[in-house]
């Protein structure tokens, strides 16, 4: 898989939020997207996973040398993000098998192995609408991390995790992600100080 930027700008109405990106992302690859509140890590991570589109500039994305369509990238990719929901009227075990209904799990895990490695197995009959947000927030990311997917896009990925659930994070993006791309949108070293690319939005403007 590559991920090509090229020139990419972005901007609402009359007020750009980022000009000329030029970033080039393949397997194993990992990029740092930081900037402080508004500088527009977010509204870049979404133009990335297809959801809004760039104002100007070009993104590729290639497997085996070939162009794949805007409208199959998400076939691609899986997110964790502050403001992507999850279906909260579920139970965790119905949540995690209905998820894997539209992605491949990773190694062929079993809903119920994923629950532990989450350390929720004591929750799975639980609506997720009665997780703490720290629970909710360890079922993200490992719904987006055991995705068999070669693109992960995480956006502030420790919020409401606790010192437990940081080292959790950590060794989990060390175990499952050396050869997949990894793009990480935060203001705190410890969720992306691993990564071997940076873009700090500020010198973009
Ligand atoms: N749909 C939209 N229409 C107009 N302006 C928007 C829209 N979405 C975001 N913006 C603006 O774009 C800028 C960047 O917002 P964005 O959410 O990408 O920042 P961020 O770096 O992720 O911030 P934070 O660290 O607070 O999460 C902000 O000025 C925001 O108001």
């Amino acid at each position: 898989m590559k991920i090509q930027l090229q020139e990419a700008s972005k901007r609402f109405q009359y007020e750009w939020i980022f000009r000329n990106l030029n970033v080039e992302l393949s397997d194993g690859d990992s990029l740092a997207i930081t900037g402080g509140n508004g500088s527009g890590k977010s509204t870049l991570l979404k133009c990335i996973s297809g959801a809004i589109p760039f104002s100007s500039g070009k993104i590729t994305f290639e497997s085996d040398k070939k162009l794949i369509p805007e409208t199959d990238w998400y076939k691609h990719l899986a997110i964790s993000a502050p403001y992507l929901e999850l279906p909260e009227e579920f139970s965790l075990l119905e949540l995690v098998n209905f998820h894997f209904k539209f992605k491949n799990p990773l190694n062929q895990i079993q809903p119920k192995e994923l629950i532990e490695i989450l350390y929720l197995d004591q929750h799975a009959s639980k609506p997720v609408s009665q997780f703490s947000s720290g629970m909710k927030q360890r079922l993200k990311l490992g719904i987006a991390l055991f995705s068999d997917v070669p693109v992960i896009l995480l956006d502030e990925p420790t919020s409401n995790l606790d010192k437990k659930g940081i080292a959790w994070y950590s060794d989990l993006i060390n175990d499952f992600l050396k050869h997949r791309i990894l793009i990480v949108c935060s203001n705190e070293p410890r969720e992306y100080e691993f990564c071997k690319q940076k873009l700090a939005l500020e010198d973009f403007k």
